[in-house]
């Protein structure tokens, strides 16, 4: 008898129902309304106003087409983590790097960061194949501090989640909260160790903040490169619980202000060369530094359309919507991104997969690696792509090992120093090519578009609790200025050469995938 599948994929019957039907209701109306202009413009010549406002009708109308493409196929999805584990033996599950990004210690405050680390860290994965990695921008000491606290703290925290199979796993969250998962023996006892634990991380890391003395001399736009993977610090203190932890890598790549750093894409492609130095995982989850684990089985979750075989080879990415644990019910500027996340990219599931949403996408480390990664490259031309390192060619032979046992010598670290400068990418492929694509102000978008146009396919997936948690935007300012940013992006690819309406028209993008990715983005 056949296995039952991992996952299973559910047109929404209903909605195509209504929607289709609604759309040819529309398209009706439309064109007599066309059809109605232009006879009249024939019978009399039409006025300079009557031929704007006709104009603006065609515009809208145009606009109006390119949205139908969202409506016309929605699907939702199910997953079954427990079948994967049936089949799969733990060891059989694949390495996974986690990539948190922050960049300004002011607006991003390491006490936040921690909290997305230990959520990271605590997800329900084997410990053995989690690598989280923090790529600090702004190269303050501060944020080092930090990390090196929530390692020592996640050395009780981690047990504590796995004891009582607390879902909540980031410590603030879950302090924050009335209700309890779980109530049981010992369970209020432990409660209260961990909380007064975490009450002396806040104290330690507020204490190093107000000192000053860890922020001087820092210049976010101006320092060299900084790898290290936190240690234990304190292993001999006797209160010390055993406990596996995941490996804990602190980035900071090399900042010169006369080489561009393209911002957010830059050191996502820095963690992708680290991180493959040191665990070379063939999935990678990217989380903004605001961007909490809210369910510590989404790795799993997501491994289910990742290790689906019939899916699988073709699949880059699995996208989970952005959600937020600071909006009210008074939502009035749509922080929640209710069109995005509720209906529009359900309807991208059902054509070739929704678009990449920067934060909380499960990703093939391959799919970014670019076409000319095959096993037959010349080395040669592999490293005109990748740039000058040995070691990063070599790497991508093993990208199927989980080598999260590798020992980290001076060596290692001086060579992901080296692919962390500022250098390295110079007449390479990065960001062209290879990894997360530059000059775009939104740089997911332009890499996933780029993805679809090879004929990657990507998935959506909105489980009934939320997998990730964000912070939103709540002042009309910034929600303007977001909103600005991420049309503009569009905008700047639909005029240019990459227009997705008629880019690589031999690809296999369908016209509706095509027509998605022009629509305004929100
Ligand atoms: O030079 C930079 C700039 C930003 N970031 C990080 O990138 C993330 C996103 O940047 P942010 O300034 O918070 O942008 P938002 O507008 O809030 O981000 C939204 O829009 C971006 C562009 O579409 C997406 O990449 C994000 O995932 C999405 O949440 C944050 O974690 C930053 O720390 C860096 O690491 N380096
Ligand atoms: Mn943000």
């Amino acid at each position: 008898m056949e296995a039952p599948p991992y996952n299973l994929c559910n047109p929404m019957k209903k909605s195509t129902v209504i929607n289709r039907s609604y759309a040819v209701l529309q398209s009706i109306a439309i064109t007599s309304m066309i059809f109605y202009r232009v006879s009249s413009f024939l019978h009399s010549t039409p006025s300079f106003p009557l031929l704007l406002v006709f104009a603006s009708e065609l515009i809208l109308s145009f606009l109006w087409l390119l949205g139908q493409a969202y409506l016309w196929r929605p699907f939702t999805r199910k997953t079954f983590p427990e079948r994967l584990l049936r089949e799969k033996k733990i060891d059989q599950l694949p390495g996974i790097d986690v990539f948190i990004l922050t960049a300004d210690p002011e607006k991003e405050p390491p006490l936040e960061v921690m909290n997305t680390v230990l959520s990271a860290m605590a997800m329900d994965y084997p410990t053995e194949k989690l690598s989280v990695y923090v790529s600090d921008d702004g190269g303050c000491a501060l944020t080092l501090y930090a990390m090196r606290e929530a390692w020592d703290f996640a050395r009780y925290w981690l047990p504590f989640c796995r004891r009582f199979g607390i879902k909540t796993i980031c410590p603030k969250l879950f302090f924050s909260r009335y209700d309890d998962d779980f109530v049981g023996r010992g369970y209020e006892d432990e409660k209260e160790k961990i909380k007064l634990k975490y009450k002396l991380l806040q104290e330690h890391v507020k204490k190093a903040e107000s000192n000053g003395e860890i922020l001087r001399g820092i210049n976010s736009k101006n320092h060299p490169a900084h790898v290290e993977v936190i240690q234990d610090g304190s292993l001999n203190s006797p209160d010390t619980i055993e406990a596996k932890m995941p490996r804990l890598v602190y980035v900071s790549r090399e900042k010169t202000p006369s080489v561009p750093h393209h911002f957010k894409a830059g050191a996502l492609n820095v963690l992708l060369r680290v991180s493959s130095m040191i665990s070379n995982a063939p999935y990678v989850l990217v989380l903004d530094c605001d961007m909490r684990c809210n369910d510590p089985s989404s790795a799993k979750q997501a491994m289910c359309f990742h290790l689906d075989p019939a899916i699988s080879p073709n699949l880059a990415f699995v996208q989970f919507p952005q959600m937020f644990h600071n909006l009210s019910n008074m939502d009035i500027y749509d922080g929640k991104l209710r069109s995005v996340f509720s209906v529009k990219w359900h309807g991208m599931d059902g054509l070739q997969g929704p678009m990449l949403s920067g934060t909380g996408f499960y990703m093939k480390r391959k799919a970014l690696y670019g076409d000319i990664v095959q096993e037959d490259t010349d080395f040669t031309l592999l490293k005109q792509y990748l740039g000058p390192s040995n070691e990063l060619v070599k790497s991508l032979n093993s990208a199927n090992k989980n080598n999260n046992n590798t020992d980290i010598t001076s060596r290692l670290l001086e060579e992901t120093r080296f692919l962390a400068s500022c250098k390295y990418e110079h007449e390479s492929q990065w960001g062209k090519q290879v990894g997360f694509l530059y000059n775009s102000v939104i740089e997911d978008y332009l890499t996933g578009f780029t993805l679809h146009s090879k004929g990657w396919k990507s998935i959506f997936y909105n489980p009934p609790r939320p997998a990730f948690l964000g912070t939103a935007t709540t002042k009309l300012n910034d929600t303007l200025l977001q909103g600005a940013r991420w049309n503009c992006g569009a905008l700047q690819v639909t005029f240019s050469r990459l227009c997705p309406l008629v880019y690589r028209l031999t690809s296999r993008m369908s016209l509706l995938q095509r027509m998605c990715y022009v629509y305004p983005k929100v």
